[in-house]
């Protein structure tokens, strides 16, 4: 069982945001061979909406090749292989009609339940076939499980995996699972399902993704010299991270109701994020060291206060046919996270998420001190803010007061902007899972959540009695 391997071939510069492939630290696997991508939970939103799409856009740049890779969908629904290219076809987009249809043709859909071995021999037959037809010269099988699946199936698909689907010991390469957030309920099942998933498989087998991890904001916050001496309490007056959907569950509603929008959001793409926001400076872009210094600073989290905790539902969510009619599961939650460490002593760190609201966006506000000595009297205009929008439409800008155009004294807000659409006219900007699905056949963990990180990630452990429930009751 090989998780990882150690040749060396950094990641080429994709996107405008990280040319990374100058990075000495990461010696990452470049490995060649037959490689079988495995969408578990196919039918669903997810898989049509992302993984697809981020699968199919890695086929257009050429990282997944016709030779050498084949796409397997599987869920229980019964589907055909066309029936899977159908679903998935209205969401692929910007690709001529040949393109399309070349990349549909690598997915086979095979149907099967979650927890019997049936279908997932049948699921192994298949891609031995596929590794077998390629005459594989370099010898080296590659198996990527993806688990587009609710978190309640993953113990079981996991163990059918372990079991039926393991690339054989006789093949050189790897068999590595990507598992998706939420990571269990609250700690007990976290480290509950950490533990049942720790038997089956090692670490480096173990990617748990959090696309928010993929939205690059370490270059941003290590490589401008510019922040480094602003980005403390003595500058910060306030941290906003702020998810908003302009629309509900939409069919979701049988995931969602069970988790609420602080399992959905804020435990897990919101505290990262905040990770990336308030953590020192990582000794290298290794992942052991970027991970442990997302440890500490959620270590240094102190226990949320129930004052400083907002929830909410919006109306018309029970009308969704797949929420039960009674219901009392937040669609908005505002939470405030402090640090207690030299550096964020005394600033609030404000995550919000919601659905159904007015718009769709998720930001990262920065909001700075006023300026002491205010002998323009420009306090009213606002504050110095950065901000940068992680989606849609990737931008930061700086809100500052300049002078007002005109012979009078007066001031104004103003804003120094940097949209990457604009600047970077014909670059396409990757979607963050083309990144992360890449980084995992490249063995790069750097972006993925660490076990023990899940540990100090348990929003209901920084605060014994911040289950859903018991706030929803009060
Ligand atoms: N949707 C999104 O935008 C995102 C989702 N995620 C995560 O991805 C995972 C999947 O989410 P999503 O695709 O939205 O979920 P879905 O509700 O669409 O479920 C995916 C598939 O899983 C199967 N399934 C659904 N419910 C159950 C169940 N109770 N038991 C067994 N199988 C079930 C269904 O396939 P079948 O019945 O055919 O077997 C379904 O098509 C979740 O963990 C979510 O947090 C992460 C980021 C974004
Ligand atoms: O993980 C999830 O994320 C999506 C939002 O993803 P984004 O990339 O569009 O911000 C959210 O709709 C979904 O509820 C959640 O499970």
């Amino acid at each position: 069982m090989s998780g990882g391997s150690s040749q060396s071939s950094p990641l080429s510069g994709q996107s405008s945001f990280s040319p990374l492939s100058s990075f000495k630290d990461l010696e990452l696997s470049s490995d060649s061979g037959c490689l079988s991508i495995v969408v578990l939970g196919a039918s669903g939103d997810l898989a049509k909406k992302k993984t697809f799409p981020a699968l199919f856009h890695l086929f257009q740049q050429g990282f997944l090749q016709s030779g050498e890779v084949h796409i397997f969908g599987y869920a229980r629904s019964n589907l055909s292989d066309d029936g899977l290219r159908e679903r998935i076809r209205g969401y692929l987009k910007g690709a001529s009609d040949e393109h399309l249809s070349q990349f549909l043709q690598l997915i086979k859909y095979v149907s099967g339940s979650y927890d019997s071995g049936e279908g997932f021999e049948s699921l192994n037959k298949e891609i031995s076939e596929y590794e077998t037809s390629k005459n594989n010269k370099s010898g080296s099988y590659r198996r990527l499980f993806y688990l587009a699946l609710p978190p309640s199936v993953y113990p079981s698909v996991c163990k059918m995996i372990r079991s039926y689907c393991m690339n054989p010991s006789s093949h050189a390469g790897w068999t590595r699972v990507i598992v998706e957030k939420p990571f269990g309920k609250d700690l007990d099942s976290a480290e509950e399902l950490s533990a049942e998933l720790g038997k089956l498989f090692e670490e480096e087998q173990l990617y748990r993704i959090d696309h928010y991890l993929g939205k690059e904001l370490l270059v941003l916050r290590f490589a401008n010299r510019l922040f480094l001496p602003l980005w403390n309490r003595d500058n910060i007056a306030n941290v906003q991270i702020v998810f908003k959907e302009d629309f509900g569950t939409e069919g979701r509603g049988g995931y969602f109701d069970q988790y609420g929008i602080i399992r959905d959001i804020i435990q897990n793409h919101l505290l990262q994020v905040f990770c990336l926001v308030a953590m020192e400076k990582p000794v290298s872009l290794k992942p052991e060291h970027i991970r442990d210094e997302k440890v500490k600073v959620l270590q240094s989290v102190e226990p949320i206060k129930h004052e400083e905790v907002v929830i909410g539902q919006y109306d018309g969510y029970k009308d969704d046919p797949t929420v039960p009619d009674d219901s009392n599961t937040p669609t908005y939650a505002s939470v405030v996270l402090r640090v207690h460490n030299e550096r964020w002593e005394g600033v609030p760190f404000i995550l919000k998420a919601g659905k159904a609201l007015n718009s769709r966006k998720a930001e990262i506000r920065v909001q700075f001190k006023d300026a002491p000595g205010d002998i323009f009297r420009c306090k009213k205009q606002g504050r110095n803010e950065f901000v940068i929008r992680l989606q849609p439409s990737e931008a930061m800008y700086m809100k500052l007061t300049v002078k007002k155009p005109g012979l009078e004294m007066a001031t104004e807000q103003s804003e120094l902007d940097l949209s990457y659409g604009m600047r970077y006219q014909d670059v396409k900007i990757p979607e963050a899972y083309e990144r992360l699905i890449l980084d995992t056949i490249r063995g790069d963990q750097q972006h993925f959540v660490r076990r023990d990180e899940l540990r100090v990630c348990d929003l209901p452990c920084i605060c014994p009695s911040f289950a859903m429930g018991s706030l929803v009751d009060n």
